[in-house]
């Protein structure tokens, strides 16, 4: 306070913090008076350097000035003449906070932009900005995909594979649901750590949390919105309208992300929601009452009208052995009861066949966002236009210099002096020269078998009966070394003891079998019998499974497709343009924004630095609880939470 009472304006170099692009000149960063919180003027800042266009927001690359470290910043706008503070960022703030885990992505800390606000050029509002600060991650896994200057190797593949896995399982087991796995969410640092991120739909489940006792995902106990995850990576019982859907949906997202490795582009690109449906049960086949019994009880039940046979083997096949095959089919196994758990997919056999999985990824230092896929593709296309023509017949053509894709960005550059993060001395692109010729090989199945021994005449794992997860320690065989109760062969060609997961966290746990509650969906342990379909099937009186008289469930395919617009439907292109060309069906998910009031200081303040209510493990803040607080655009909102 200045001495005549007034609020003193924040001193300009009280407080230099972050600042987006390169440090050059002193940044304004300062601290505000009455709420404590540091700001940034964005408005002094010329460069920047975007990382990624979210849904509702974008992430900046910046510096944090006393140590030197690179950050991402996730801008959060806030209108000012609402004054509403963004449930998704809301969300992701306040789950963020409670995670502590190697392979997902830390919240460093929130910073208010304190300058007037900006005008937004297309809603004419003026608006401020809240940022996340984010450790920067070099690399996203699209990016890194569609970078023709990167070569996946299959044992690459199998320590991202594992990594992701030990995220999820550790979300999974702090009872939280993703719900928006896909590959740009999949951050890769300097270290080739991956890193679970964008938790803005994430939610909290009911129930008890996953163990490797029973198939099936956690969180069957209560009814959310299926409105969830990107349609290209959303589960078949998320298409098909359940809403008593389980972690599962997250393992249907790795699935997608594990074969978008061998494609590079995602798998299962339906053009609208029933599309997708369409689009899953031609790769996967369409379900017979035996392969999923439930489906012909959810909404969308008329998909399964449809009569496609499985084309996943003449699809993958080419990339994968018998045992990989297996690994796919059952993270994309439509009944997701039938799904692994992102706790049993470690120990699918498949990481235990040559080639084993790498100790430690090792990608070149180039940068690879999703927001350079559109560059890359210029790329690809200067390059193709300028290969030399082959010759007419009888001609020849004089040799040039082949076309070689050049790299905009200084790639191998080694630690400066004042880089808090080294760079790690990678792979040297400039000796694998990312030609067409590369890129070829890129998508030849061959190249993974090139160098590391991989062949697909390893005998295939003995067959196992369908429907039935085979890593649960109910079914693994007595001398299984991958039981998860021990670290199997203690030896570094045991995938297990050559990538070292992070344990502590989830070791409680591990083979602890939990008592089923009153909310889980199955009971018993008789597998096969949960699948049968009879009208004494306990499911047919349960509430959540009404019998097929419930009208709900004899809704004609129309009624299906009337529901579509609660389905937000919303165009990925934002205000500068497409996303990335190509994702033009790249569908938003996310419901309508539910605003909080974030009016005073003293309620940024709430939003950044409020403790969470812990008591009963709910992550609900205070401001989230009133119902009449939010904008129920649909019933779906209400669900969020
Ligand atoms: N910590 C980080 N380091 C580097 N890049 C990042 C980081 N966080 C996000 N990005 C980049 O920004 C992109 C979008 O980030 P994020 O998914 O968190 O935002 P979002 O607004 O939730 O996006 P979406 O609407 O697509 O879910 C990511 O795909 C990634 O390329």
């Amino acid at each position: 306070m200045s001495n005549n009472g007034s609020p003193a304006a924040p001193s300009k170099t009280e407080f230099n913090k972050y600042k987006i692009g390169k440090v050059k000149s002193t940044p304004a960063i300062q601290r505000d008076l009455k709420t404590n919180l540091t700001f940034i003027e964005l408005k002094r800042v010329v460069r920047r350097r975007k990382l990624g266009q979210g849904t509702f927001g974008e992430v900046y690359k910046g510096i944090h000035l006393e140590t030197q470290r690179q950050v991402a910043m996730k801008k959060i706008i806030v209108s000012v003449e609402k004054d509403l503070f963004p449930i998704t960022a809301q969300r992701e703030i306040t789950i963020l906070k409670r995670l502590n885990h190697k392979n997902i992505i830390k919240l460093i800390e929130m910073v208010y932009d304190h300058s007037p606000g900006t005008i937004n050029s297309t809603s004419n509002n003026l608006h401020k900005s809240f940022y996340m600060i984010l450790p920067y991650m070099v690399a996203d896994l699209s990016g890194v995909l569609h970078n023709p200057r990167i070569n996946l190797e299959m044992c690459d593949i199998k320590n991202m594979m594992l990594q992701i896995f030990e995220g999820l399982n550790y979300i999974h087991c702090a009872k939280f649901m993703h719900r928006d796995i896909k590959t740009a969410n999949i951050l890769i640092d300097h270290n080739g750590v991956l890193k679970l991120a964008d938790f803005g739909l994430a939610r909290l489940y009911y129930g008890c949390p996953p163990n490797l006792k029973y198939p099936g995902g956690a969180g069957s106990g209560a009814k959310y919105t299926s409105v969830v995850v990107t349609r290209w990576y959303r589960a078949p019982e998320l298409v098909l309208g359940d809403k008593h859907y389980t972690t599962a949906v997250d393992v249907w997202g790795v699935g997608c992300v594990f074969a978008e490795c061998f494609e590079k582009k995602p798998i299962l690109q339906g053009k609208t929601d029933i599309d997708q449906g369409h689009v899953i049960f031609k790769l996967l086949g369409t379900p017979t009452e035996e392969d999923w019994a439930m489906a012909q009880h959810l909404p969308g039940a008329e998909l399964t009208k449809t009569s496609y046979k499985s084309t996943i083997k003449e699809r993958f096949g080419k990339y994968l052995t018998e045992t990989g095959l297996d690994f796919l089919r059952q993270l994309l196994a439509l009944d997701p009861y039938k799904r692994l758990t992102a706790m049993s997919a470690k120990h699918h056999p498949w990481f235990t066949e040559e080639p084993l999985p790498s100790v430690k990824i090792t990608l070149p230092t180039e940068e690879s966002h999703e927001a350079d896929i559109k560059r890359y593709k210029e790329e690809m296309h200067q390059s193709l236009s300028q290969r030399v023509p082959t010759a007419p017949r009888g001609h020849t053509v004089e040799k040039g210099e082949s076309p070689v894709l050049k790299p905009r960005v200084a790639i191998p550059r080694g630690p400066k002096k004042d880089d808090a993060i080294p760079i790690a001395p990678l792979r040297d692109i400039s000796s694998r020269p990312p030609s067409s010729n590369s890129r070829d090989q890129h998508q030849n199945p061959r190249s993974y078998h090139s160098n590391n021994g991989y062949s697909k005449t390893v005998a295939p794992p003995s067959a196992t009966p369908v429907g039935i997860n085979r890593y649960g320690t109910n079914n693994i065989p007595r001398n299984n070394r991958f039981d998860g109760s021990h670290a199997g062969p203690n030896n570094n060609r045991n995938p297990i003891n050559r990538f070292q997961p992070e344990t502590n966290v989830n070791s409680k746990y591990t083979n602890t079998p939990l008592p089923l509650g009153p909310q889980s969906r199955y009971q018993g342990t008789s597998t096969d019998s949960r699948y049968k379909s009879s009208a004494n099937d306990s499911r047919y009186h349960n509430p959540r499974y009404p019998n097929k008289s419930d009208t709900s469930f004899n809704k004609p395919v129309q009624n299906y497709s009337r529901q579509e617009p609660h389905v937000i439907s919303r165009n990925y292109n934002p205000p500068n343009g497409p996303r990335n060309a190509g994702f033009n069906h790249h569908q938003d998910p996310r419901p309508p924004q539910t605003q909080f009031p974030v009016s005073s200081s003293q309620n940024q303040n709430q939003i950044l630095n409020k403790p969470l209510d812990n008591k009963n493990g709910s992550l609900k803040d205070e401001r989230a609880k009133p119902d009449d607080q939010r904008s129920h655009d649909n019933n779906d909102i209400a669900d969020l939470y």
